[in-house]
């Protein structure tokens, strides 16, 4: 178990010290083992002015070829509403909520209760949450599950926690509350008083979290053996040593035991810096920019924020307000100034800033809160009857809608929205090449897709001896060479790959 002292908790700003470089790097060495490590690794840490720590390429590195794997150090619930009830320890889906009998006020199904054995994987996490008297103990607490992630941190063992402590880690915002405050606001335990190194321990590991953790899952099956996925947060450091770039040069996947795989988008230089997008690819500018300030505090400047066009992509620009310049693009004058006027491109007429956030947050609440929710003919009436009016066919909320239209469109749609799947798969994918996003993973999904409605395409139309064609194999080669990692893949991928002699 982890040693709390508050030497140990206290931010440090001389992470980046040649001497630190080189220790953590030897303890991430142990910690991930000959299984993930291998001495032949093309990446190594280095320092970046403006970046702090980050990864460089030993070598280059061709496109689609493995930089690294990386396992977890932490791993465990978000802290975000759940729709489904699942074990708090293996994530297993509960039909009836069942509470721990040891009192720790989480759910755990049969097989990790404590009761169930001397000793479950469970045991040692409800030990510490019930040294702290949880109150209340017949009823589940939703503020508990929210935190276990960062409890879990007490039970890391010295290299772990060593680890885990040097990584960056900001501070919450002021109007922020975290799940520890939560715990605090609601007096979740009798035990647990603020000022104790407990709380100082969790409070800088909820901003390690913050600052570092990925969005993975855990694939489980209930009891008509129906998959679920089940979101959770995981603390993956290797991963998190890559700094940001709104053109990443890597994707990566979680595969079924919550290995990242972590490959080459594009070709990578020896010296280059190896870059992750911490941002949704097909956000426009300003989204992206005002993301990375609030989560993780900082203003990314690359060069696709500097340019004006978005290169050439135009996602985040909006439709002139003008009836006679129905042609007219609204972007920021200053991308990298949030507060900067806007002007069309066609007649030059200028927008104040508050009135283009006003005009974006109206459209995201209307397709992100309102369209998105419909059933595929709705989205498809919305998009041709309503979103064309008020926005260009290229805005990010356009596209938002048109992705979810291509999740929707599945092989038992009638051919004409088949069709608008396919024009929808094609016009997305010319995005990212404007974009030059390489093989990435929004890339992999799209040519699955793409494949999957030609193929069924083919087969209403008595075509099927015309398919495949080379691009519609090119699309599956793409997509098997994306996705075949990663754990929640579709299904019939692999079978499709074999048949098609795609999966070499
Ligand atoms: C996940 S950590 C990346 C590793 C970090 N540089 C370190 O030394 O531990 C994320 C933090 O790195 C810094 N960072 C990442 N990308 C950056 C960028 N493009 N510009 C400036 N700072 C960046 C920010 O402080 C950010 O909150």
């Amino acid at each position: 178990m982890a040693t709390v002292t508050e030497e140990a908790v206290q931010p440090d700003a001389s992470l980046a010290s040649p001497e630190r470089v080189a220790a953590f790097k030897a303890d991430l060495v142990a910690f991930l083992g000959e299984k993930l490590y291998s001495p032949e690794q093309p990446w190594d840490i280095a320092v970046f002015e403006g970046y702090g720590r980050g990864l460089v390429a030993t070598r280059d590195i061709a496109v689609n070829e493995l930089i690294f794997l990386d396992r977890p150090i932490l791993v465990g619930p978000r802290v975000n509403n759940y729709d489904v009830i699942f074990c708090a320890s293996c994530c297993r889906i509960q039909k009836r909520l069942t509470l721990c009998s040891g009192g720790c006020r989480l759910p755990i199904c049969a097989d990790c209760d404590r009761s169930a054995a001397p000793e479950t994987p469970h045991t040692a996490e409800c030990t510490v949450i019930t040294s702290w008297q949880p109150k209340d103990q017949k009823r589940y607490c939703k503020t508990i599950l929210y935190a276990l992630t960062s409890i879990r941190a007490m039970l890391l063992n010295d290299l772990e926690s060593r680890i885990v402590f040097n990584m960056e880690g900001h501070a919450p915002r002021k109007d922020m509350i975290t799940e520890i405050d939560r715990l605090l606001k609601d007096q979740i335990f009798a035990n647990l008083p603020e000022g104790s190194a407990n709380l100082t321990f969790l409070r800088r590991i909820v901003n390690v979290l913050n600052t570092n953790a990925f969005e993975t899952f855990r694939i489980v099956q209930d009891e008509e053996n129906n998959d679920h996925e089940i979101i959770l947060r995981g603390l993956y450091i290797l991963g998190a040593l890559m700094n940001h770039h709104c053109l990443a040069n890597v994707r990566y996947v979680f595969d079924e035991n919550q290995v990242m795989w972590c490959h080459a988008s594009r070709p990578i230089r020896k010296g280059e810096q190896i870059f992750n997008n911490y941002s949704k690819v097909l956000w426009g500018t300003q989204h992206r920019i005002i993301h990375l300030w609030f989560s993780k505090h900082f203003l990314c400047e690359c060069e696709r924020c500097r340019d004006v066009t978005e290169l050439g992509t135009y996602l985040g620009a909006l439709k002139c307000v003008r009836e006679r310049c129905p042609n007219g693009r609204l972007v920021s004058l200053n991308p990298l100034k949030i507060a900067s006027a806007w002007q069309c491109d066609k007649c030059g007429l200028q927008m104040g800033n508050l009135k283009v956030t006003k005009i974006q947050e109206i459209a995201g609440r209307m397709v992100l809160n309102n369209a998105i929710k419909r059933d595929e003919a709705g989205i498809l009436e919305y998009l041709n009857d309503h979103v064309s009016r008020f926005l260009l066919p290229c805005n990010q909320f356009t596209v938002e809608l048109k992705l979810q239209a291509i999740r929707k469109i599945q092989g038992e749609a009638c051919l004409e929205h088949l069709v608008e799947k396919e024009r929808f798969c094609r016009e997305i994918l010319t995005i990212l090449e404007q974009l030059k996003y390489g093989e990435c993973f929004v890339k992999g999904v799209l040519a699955y897709e793409l494949f999957k409605v030609r193929m069924t395409i083919a087969q209403r139309r008595d075509e099927q001896g015309c398919f495949p064609d080379e691009p519609a194999l090119d699309n599956l080669r793409t997509a098997w060479t994306i996705l075949q990692h990663s754990g929640n893949r579709p299904r019939d991928l692999d079978q499709l790959a074999q048949c098609y002699g795609c999966n070499v």
